[in-house]
């Protein structure tokens, strides 16, 4: 039996955590909890919103929520929860933490959420930003750009659930918010931590509520960490983590073995529903190197019975050799045209359910227990299908995106759950040579 949450404590007693984290997907998750992790924090991901008290002796706490697509609605009444229990295990600074492509619609969910939070912290200020230098994620004059090109233009605007037609940031939070939207920009970061601090209180005085902040590389996210020590409330992507433990150095336990993961050993396979440009670059050569099957939406609406079952007949047929590749993403075209026939929610929970299907299937039958999964959607699906509580964090494949082993399964799995637009071409195929 593997761990659980309520045993993952070592034997002193336990000091409360000092960061709480809610992340609005589950790799966007362990993408958080990984920066924690290599900067000193000692950091556990929850799947969801536990209903029992932590036990675990850590700096932060990271629970991930699938809150980025529901009703706005929803998506503030799981914030809210998070933010309640996180409270409760004695957190003291808490972290919005979405996409570095600020996956979202005008219906939300950053700005309502963001609002939420604000207003259960009783903060009239937070701050905004998705930088994240090592994937090629930066703002500049409040305009994200993702690998070298405006987010426009980066394939984001294809995205099947959050197409990012407008690379102007405080536009687009401008349009999910009441609070007035203002900028911190690269000038000012420039200057260091004492002259954003001064920004900040110059914003506060005009009345704007939430500023989106330039960040270019690293440097700048450590500033801005600095400017944001006595921030009740920090919104961003995965990259101001790295500033994050430094305030709070002096308090930190031990963090020599923070990334140690017990081994896994089992079967391996690869299941991806994402459609982001890096996923299908990965899938195209992870083919030439694994036996794969493709799942074709509209093949799933049609007989959905017949597709699920095929690909694990194809699975279980070629898993004892090696890792197998189960994929539904497909081009904008493809996707575009299975949204027109089934709708654009519809289509995406079909393929979920399929993945979620699939995987439970895969290690509750077929013996895998070492998986990647590739998209946030679908790694929400999966890790609910396979009943994970938890997640141990360990070392990275690539920036962003760590082995895990699970807390909460019947017995330990080991995954890796991949953000869509994360990883080298190589990944699917590399990153079992660097398993625990
Ligand atoms: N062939 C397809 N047709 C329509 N929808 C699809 C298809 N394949 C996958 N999808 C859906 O597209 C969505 C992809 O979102 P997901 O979050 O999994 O990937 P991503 O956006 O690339 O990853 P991330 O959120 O980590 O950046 C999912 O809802 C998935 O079910
Ligand atoms: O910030 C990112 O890009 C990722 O952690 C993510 O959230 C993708 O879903």
């Amino acid at each position: 039996m593997a761990d659980s949450l309520s045993k993952t404590g070592e034997r002193r007693p336990r000091a409360r955590p000092i960061l709480g984290c809610i992340a609005d997907d589950f790799t966007g998750a362990t993408d958080l909890a990984s920066q924690l992790v290599g900067a000193g924090m000692r950091t556990l991901q929850t799947i969801g919103t536990p209903d029992i008290p932590l036990e675990a002796d850590v700096d932060a706490v990271v629970v991930a929520l699938k809150s980025r697509t529901i009703p706005a609605k929803d998506a503030i009444e799981q914030s809210i929860r998070a933010l309640d229990w996180l409270r409760e295990q004695g957190c003291e600074q808490f972290y919005f933490k979405y996409c570095s492509t600020f996956d979202s619609t005008p219906a939300g969910n950053i700005g309502p959420v963001t609002e939420a939070l604000m207003e259960a912290l009783e903060t009239d200020f937070t701050v905004a930003c998705p930088a994240l230098p090592a994937n090629r994620r930066s703002v500049f004059n409040g305009y994200l750009f993702a690998n070298g090109v405006p987010l426009n233009e980066s394939g984001m605007q294809d995205h099947p659930l959050t197409p990012m037609t407008d690379a102007n940031l405080v536009r687009v939070l401008g349009a999910q918010t009441r609070h007035t939207v203002g900028l911190i920009d690269y000038t000012t970061l420039r200057q260091g931590d004492a002259a954003v601090s001064a920004r900040i209180e110059a914003l506060r005085a005009e009345g704007v509520g939430i500023a989106i902040c330039d960040a270019i590389d690293n440097d700048d996210l450590l500033v801005l960490a600095r400017a944001c020590r006595e921030l009740p409330l920090v919104t961003a992507g995965s990259g101001l983590a790295l500033g994050l433990p430094a305030n709070v150095a002096e308090r930190l336990g031990h963090t020599e073995d923070a990334a140690r993961l017990d081994p896994v050993a089992g079967l391996e396979a690869v299941l991806s529903g994402s459609c982001s440009r890096a996923t299908l670059a990965q899938i195209e050569h992870a083919r030439q190197h694994m036996p794969s099957v493709h799942l074709d939406a509209q093949a799933l609406a049609d007989d959905y019975r017949r597709v699920v079952d095929g690909a694990l007949e194809h699975a279980e047929a070629y898993l004892e050799a090696g890792p197998v590749l189960i994929y539904a993403s497909a081009s904008p075209e493809e996707v575009r045209l299975a949204q027109q026939r089934l709708g654009v929610q519809e289509a995406g929970e079909l393929v979920e359910h399929a993945m979620a299907e699939i995987a439970a299937e895969l290690v509750g039958r077929l013996g895998v227990r070492r998986l990647l999964v590739a998209g946030g959607e679908t790694s929400g699906a999966v890790v609910g299908a396979l009943g994970v509580q938890g997640l141990r964090i360990g070392e990275s494949i690539d920036p962003g995106v760590p082995w895990t082993t699970t807390l909460g399964t019947d017995e330990p799995l080991a995954l890796a759950l991949k953000s869509g637009n994360f990883g080298a071409t190589d990944f699917m195929t590399k990153a079992w040579k660097l398993m625990p």
